[in-house]
């Protein structure tokens, strides 16, 4: 029988190995995923995704990375050298940088999934007028993802509110990692688009980013079991 795995990703932002490790063993690695992102991997190197493959967990590399063709590709073939599941890149440093780590992948035959950022949940409208795009938020996160998937990349990440106008334009196997999660009873902190994890998976989205509703609550597997609950089937 397959394990089950949700389609809940958490978030280990911490600023130590010992606090994300305290936590993680918290966690049942049969009922989630983990994210390593900029804090703790600068934190805490290479040695923390080591420490998580032991326990059994599948890990998502969240550094996001941005820069010139070559650099970018380099970066993430040595993120998917280290067995992790998931690694993601800026979608604005443009197609030939998506494309250029997409093909150091394959030629390295190196199933790690790739994915982009489009408009990062914690910004408005208002945030995007102020970088000088004009067009909508939603046109903007259409075109990075239409961009995306030219590159042939695995899918990306984007907030629940526009998976369902992704799922009609790419599809669902095109993946939709949606941070900005909150069950309704939680603050929203720095999230300006958000979503409960029940209406985002409704919506269309494939995978759940979620930190502070779990990582900050007093029983975080609890809190855990709690969101797998409200899911539908
Ligand atoms: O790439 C990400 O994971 C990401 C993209 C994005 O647009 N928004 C976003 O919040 N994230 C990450 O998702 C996590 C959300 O954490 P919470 O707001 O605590 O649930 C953080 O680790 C963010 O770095």
């Amino acid at each position: 029988m397959e394990t089950y795995v949700s389609p809940i990703i958490v978030a280990l932002d911490f600023p130590s190995a010992e606090q994300a490790l305290v936590l993680a063993d918290q966690l049942d690695s049969k009922l989630c995923r983990v994210k390593v992102g900029k804090e703790l991997f600068t934190r805490a190197g290479p040695s923390i995704l080591t420490a998580l493959h032991q326990r059994g967990f599948e890990v998502f590399l969240d550094l996001k990375y941005h820069d010139i063709p070559n650099t970018c590709a380099q970066a993430v073939l040595a993120a998917a050298d280290q067995g992790v599941w998931m690694v993601n890149v800026h979608a604005s440093g443009g197609l030939r940088m998506m494309q250029a780590a997409k093909e150091n992948l394959v030629k390295h035959s190196l199933k790690t999934q790739l994915i982009a950022v489009t408009v990062l949940t914690s910004m408005s409208q208002a945030d995007l007028q102020e970088l000088g795009v004009e067009r909508s938020l939603e046109q903007q996160v259409l075109n990075l993802a239409q961009l995306t998937h030219q590159a042939g990349l695995d899918g990306v990440v984007c907030s629940a509110q526009e998976a369902s106008l992704l799922e009609e334009k790419l599809g669902k196997a095109f993946l939709k990692v949606t941070p900005g999660i909150r069950p309704a009873t939680s603050s929203t902190d720095d999230q300006q688009r958000i979503m409960t994890p029940e209406a985002a998976m409704t919506a269309g989205s494939t995978h759940l980013v979620i930190g502070r509703p779990i990582t900050q609550a007093k029983e975080p597997n609890q809190a855990l079991e709690a969101i797998i609950h409200l899911l539908p089937q």
